[in-house]
């Protein structure tokens, strides 16, 4: 199709964007990548694997069967490793040891394999399964073939009865100390497992959390490594009954399965006894900790936080690139169509999810680096800092999947009906996000967990106790310390979350107390109050990543035009959610009525300050165009003949006439003939 004078307007639009950035682009770019080398790093492996032949696509998986979209991407999946195992110079520049969890997990993973890759279970929950629930023997006896792809596992816990409540599982494993084996059995059909990704089709084995019976005393969930398929054949083991649980909303094509036993059993040493042990005559060991069996599903929590970064990462691009080039309506009358970013109310969808990105970023960096220090002192013996992890990675998860996905949902609408195509890469993006949501613990249940912290920490401070970092500030304080902060600098609002959260925990802790000293059992009283207690802790772990934000940009190695726009950005962040939020922070006289006036003002004025930067800033987030996948986001802005490519591959477009016409249409048309 010969260049309309619209393409070149498109095109002309986005250089004019970037001509006006006032920031040093790749000061961002390596700032989120951990660094110049590791943006150098990041951008050879994309280069490696987006110049490789075999991980293009025919044609869109949306035009391909259930069976052949599974195919597809196993293909691909099964590439990835092998290119990986068999050059070294990719195991150097990824890093042998993680490397390929990175890379599966990273933008150029996600998007070599669309719509969910098959083997992704195997790096994420099942190899960090053993490494963090295997001893040293065990992990020497998986770990290699579990590298090498020799063996694929899964990580099966959700049944179809029970996928929150842990302890309500049903899948049994006795222990029979004649044979020192563990028997694994599915009394009910509420027992079958159900969801595991990757154990439809793809798996020979799996960590099975079980009850663990021994000496006839049940002693609560445990993880075992079974094998469920034969090594040779891939055929499901006598005792085990395995399938795919049929099409979902998105990630279709990562064969999540059920799984039932019927008297299957397993060695003793299938156990996973880093933390608990069954000894040969079944003596059980406890762990220090119960919740240590639980520690796959923390570890899976903190890196959803930075996978639900990259696709908002991936939709903002998009609609922010569309936005500039998109020209509808008039501002004025009789004047040209503006680009839709002109609207106040498409900068205020766009803009702040944006900081949004940067938020997730800075807020799941420091939970990382907390999951390193406490799986250190945990290996040291020190339990302390466990509730402190949990609660953290609980509520970051659900922050960042809730924020994400109804950011990506927001950047379909901004796009208008071009949005709902699927060649705009927004609805897939759309459907893999929102299953964060649900999976490694629905969100709802992780706020009630922070929650549960809030209050005992609360508790425990009026006891004199000193509290963990994150919960400090609910100490209680002199009245001075809470006075109204009235010049709304970024520490002021910072302090207004603070004292928002602790006014909200108080009231409801105070709630709890007296639904309690009314004569109401405690765990009543609680659920009579759980939409407030949600509440503050969706306030608190916001105010979590309000601080973070602040002060990684603050602490960023950075020019003083590239801090310039992150501070802008970070108090667009802070300034929006205190607006929509404006309840907690009035209720608790955080922030006083003129106070949101005046935050109300400055809003309208971050957005007209951010508004020149927005192609640039999404430009340093430097994501290929084949990672992007999107008709609407593309670099050079060329969509509208884009979108005209993609439609003319649809198979309906093949013929001129398609054979339905003959079928079905035509014998009704020519009815009354
Ligand atoms: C690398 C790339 C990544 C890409 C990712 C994308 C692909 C992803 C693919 C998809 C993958 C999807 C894969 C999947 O989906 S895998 C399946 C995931 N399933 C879940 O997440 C289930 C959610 N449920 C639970 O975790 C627990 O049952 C909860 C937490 C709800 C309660 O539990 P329970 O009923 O047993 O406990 P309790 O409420 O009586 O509380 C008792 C005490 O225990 C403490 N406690 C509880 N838990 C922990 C813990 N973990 N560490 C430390 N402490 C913990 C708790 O604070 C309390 O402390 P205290 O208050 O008494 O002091
Ligand atoms: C795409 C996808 C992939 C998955 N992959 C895996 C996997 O690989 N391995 C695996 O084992 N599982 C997997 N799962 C299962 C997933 O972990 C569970 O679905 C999830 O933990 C939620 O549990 P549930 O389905 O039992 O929901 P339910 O707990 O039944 O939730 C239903 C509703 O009840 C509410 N609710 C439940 N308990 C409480 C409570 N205590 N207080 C207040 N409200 C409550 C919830 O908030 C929700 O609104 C996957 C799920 C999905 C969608």
């Amino acid at each position: 199709m010969a260049k309309t004078s619209e393409n070149h307007q498109c095109m002309d639009d986005l250089k004019a964007e970037r001509e006006r950035c006032s920031f040093n682009k790749h000061e961002i770019t390596t700032l989120l990548d951990g660094g110049e080398d590791k943006t150098k790093q990041r951008r050879k492996i994309e280069k490696v694997f987006l110049s490789d032949p075999e991980f293009l696509d025919a044609t869109r998986p949306e035009y391909l069967s259930h069976e052949d979209r599974y195919a597809n991407e196993l293909r691909k999946a099964c590439h990835m490793i092998r290119k990986f195992n068999e050059d070294e110079e990719i195991q150097q520049l990824v890093g042998q040891m993680d490397g390929i969890r990175t890379l599966m997990g990273s933008g150029l993973g996600v998007a070599l394999t669309k719509d969910g890759n098959p083997l992704a279970l195997h790096f994420i929950m099942f190899m960090p399964s053993i490494m963090g629930q295997g001893t040293v023997e065990q992990q020497g006896e998986w770990m290699g073939r579990a590298w090498s792809g020799e063996i694929i596992g899964t990580y099966a816990q959700t049944e179809l009865g029970h996928g929150t409540f842990l302890r309500g599982l049903e899948t049994t494993a006795t222990y029979d100390p004649s044979t020192e084996e563990f028997v694994l059995h599915s009394p009910t059909i509420t027992s079958t497992k159900w969801w595991p990704g990757g154990l439809g089709k793809t798996a020979n084995y799996a960590v099975v959390m079980a009850q663990l019976y021994t000496r006839g005393r049940c002693h609560g969930p445990h993880p075992f490594i079974v094998q469920l398929r034969d090594e040779e054949t891939h055929q499901s083991l006598p005792g085990v009954t395995l399938g795919e649980i049929g099409p979902r909303l998105g990630m279709n094509t990562n064969d999540n399965g059920f799984l039932c036993f019927s008297h299957h059993r397993i060695p003793r040493t299938h156990l996973l006894m880093k933390h608990s042990q069954v000894l040969q005559d079944g003596t059980y060991v406890r762990p220090a900790n119960d919740k240590l069996a639980y520690g796959t599903m923390v570890f899976v929590r903190v890196a959803i936080c930075f996978d639900t970064y990259r696709q908002l990462q991936r939709a903002v691009t998009i609609a922010t690139r569309y936005s500039a080039i998109r020209r509808q309506s008039e501002l004025v009358p009789g004047q040209p169509e503006p680009q839709i970013l002109e609207y106040q109310t498409q900068q205020y969808k766009i803009l702040p999810l944006i900081a949004t990105v940067f938020g997730i970023h800075f807020a799941a960096q420091s939970v990382w680096q907390t999951y390193n220090d406490v799986t250190g002192s945990i290996h040291d013996g020190n339990l302390d800092l466990l509730p402190e992890l949990h609660t953290l990675s609980c509520g970051l998860k659900a922050l960042s999947s809730s924020d994400a996905a109804n950011g990506v949902e927001t950047c379909r609408l901004s796009c208008g009906g071009h949005g709902y195509l699927a060649s705009s890469n927004l609805p897939r993006i759309y459907t893999t996000t929102t299953a964060a949501i649900t999976y490694e613990g629905e969100n709802t249940v992780m706020w009630l967990q922070v929650a549960r912290y809030l209050i005992k920490s609360f508790r425990e401070a009026r006891q004199g106790h000193r509290l963990h970092h994150s919960v400090s500030y609910l100490t209680p304080r002199p009245a001075s310390t809470h006075a109204l902060q009235t010049n709304l600098s970024n520490a002021a609002l910072v302090e207004a979350f603070r004292v928002a959260v602790s006014h909200l925990v108080g009231e409801v802790a105070a709630r709890l107390q007296g639904q309690c000293d009314s004569g109401m059992v405690f765990e009543h009283a609680w659920n009579a109050c759980s939409v407030q207690l949600a509440r503050c802790a969706q306030v608190h772990i916001r105010y979590f990543t309000c601080e973070e934000f602040l002060s990684g940009v603050e602490k960023a190695e950075v020019s003083e035009a590239t801090r310039g726009v992150l501070m802008r950005l970070c108090r667009l962040y802070l300034v929006f959610h205190i607006i929509g939020n404006q309840g907690d922070f009035l209720r608790s006289g955080a922030l006083t009525p003129s106070d949101m006036t005046t935050l109300e003002e400055e809003l309208a004025t971050l957005l007209a300050a951010l508004r020149p930067d927005a192609v640039s800033l999404v430009d340093s987030f430097d994501i290929h165009d084949r990672i992007l996948d999107s008709t609407l986001g593309c670099w050079d802005g060329n969509v509208y003949e884009r979108m005209f490519e993609e439609a003319k591959k649809s198979p309906l477009n093949q013929k001129d006439v398609p054979d339905a016409y003959y079928k079905y249409l035509r014998p009704l048309m020519k009815a009354s003939l």
